[in-house]
């Protein structure tokens, strides 16, 4: 299988790395020192099982030629750089599975009933991934893995149990989605199919929606916030208003808060949206904090705590430069 993973930095090096583990013809389509040093020494992932190193092929879409699936793993801000240049690497029957954090532009699309078809401009501004890509092609995803770029060309794997889980945006079951799912598991990887991708998609935004608003109001890492018992109490209304959207939506999200909570609060990590903010890279502030609230009044769905934590924090990252509201 010939499988392109586009914006191979951390999580797409990893996914990629992963899948040429498992016998797949892989390519990257990366930039800047991480391409040049892919493209020299390959790529090295430092995991729990191990340390693993792979040759991907390096290119440009137009050197790459099309592809049975790509795989894209960019931030949400990167995807009209990704509309531009993905062209090439499609065909007639080419799956691109969006591996991302946040609401995917596609979230409306083949999902039925009152909301069917709704367009999130902030996430697809001009609708260029849906013209260059198209729904017929796509797969969702989400990833569950702690992963960066340690150095150019060199992912390091701060988990140890690593997964992605993808789905159809119909919710049919999807034999272009087990046929990734296989390569990624026989690689090392957990590989899982939904038919339900949206409900996995507010499982692990509510990780990002409840916590990183107040990782960049605290500039902490997210176990330092929680171990404040005000912050704390806040952080378990932010989930519950999380499973109170996803539900309306119509998902059997049922988060254990008080677990979540207590898992974070004995974590160092640090939100990825925080290191985002401290690193001067533009910020998945659409995808992960202003369309998941706006599709909260969509479905009249009250989000006090969200309300103000977004707020405070869509200003911190306005005023850094870092995201542009829509005008
Ligand atoms: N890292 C993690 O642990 C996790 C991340 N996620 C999610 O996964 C997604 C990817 O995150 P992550 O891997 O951390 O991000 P990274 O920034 O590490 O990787 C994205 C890569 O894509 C490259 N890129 C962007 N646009 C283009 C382009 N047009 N052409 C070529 N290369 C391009 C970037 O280059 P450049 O650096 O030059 O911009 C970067 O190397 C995000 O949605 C994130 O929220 C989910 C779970 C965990
Ligand atoms: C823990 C979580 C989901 C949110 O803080 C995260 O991993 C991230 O955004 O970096």
């Amino acid at each position: 299988m010939k499988i392109c993973v586009f914006g191979a930095g951390a999580i797409g090096g990893h996914v990629a790395t992963r899948l040429a583990l498992g016998g797949a013809d892989v390519s990257v389509v990366a930039r800047g020192a991480h391409r040049d040093a892919m493209a020299a020494d390959g790529l090295t992932v430092e995991a729990k099982d191990g340390t693993h190193k792979v040759r991907p092929r390096v290119g440009s879409p137009q050197e790459l030629g099309v592809q049975d699936a790509v795989i894209v793993t960019v931030k949400a801000p990167a995807l009209p750089s990704v509309a531009e240049a993905i062209g090439p690497l499609l065909g007639s029957d080419t799956t691109v599975a969006f591996v991302m954090n946040g609401i995917p532009w596609w979230y409306f699309d083949r999902h039925g009933g009152a909301l069917d078809g709704r367009r999130l401009p902030e996430i697809d501004p001009g609708e260029a991934i849906r013209k260059a890509v198209g729904v017929e092609r796509t797969l969702g995803g989400v990833v569950y893995s702690a992963c960066t770029v340690k150095q150019p060309g060199h992912i390091f794997v701060e988990n140890a149990t690593n997964r992605v889980v993808l789905g159809e945006p119909d919710g049919s079951a999807s034999p272009r989605a087990e046929a990734i799912a296989e390569v990624l598991k026989k690689g090392g990887m957990g590989g899982e199919v939904t038919q339900d991708i949206r409900g996995e998609i507010w499982t692990k935004l509510a990780m990002n929606l409840a916590f990183g608003p107040f990782a960049i109001l605290s500039r902490m890492g997210s176990g330092g916030a929680a171990r404040d018992p005000v912050v704390r109490t806040a952080m378990v209304r932010a989930l519950q208003e999380c499973n109170a959207i996803a539900r309306a939506l119509g998902h059997d999200v049922n988060l254990d808060v008080e677990k979540r909570v207590a898992s974070i609060s004995r974590s160092n990590h640090k939100a990825s949206i925080l290191q985002d903010l401290e690193l001067g890279r533009p910020m998945e502030v659409a995808a992960m904090f202003r369309v998941p609230l706006e599709m909260a009044r969509m479905a009249g769905v009250e989000t006090p705590v969200l309300d103000l934590a977004v707020a405070l924090a869509v200003q911190q990252a306005t005023e850094a430069g870092l995201y542009k509201p829509a005008a």
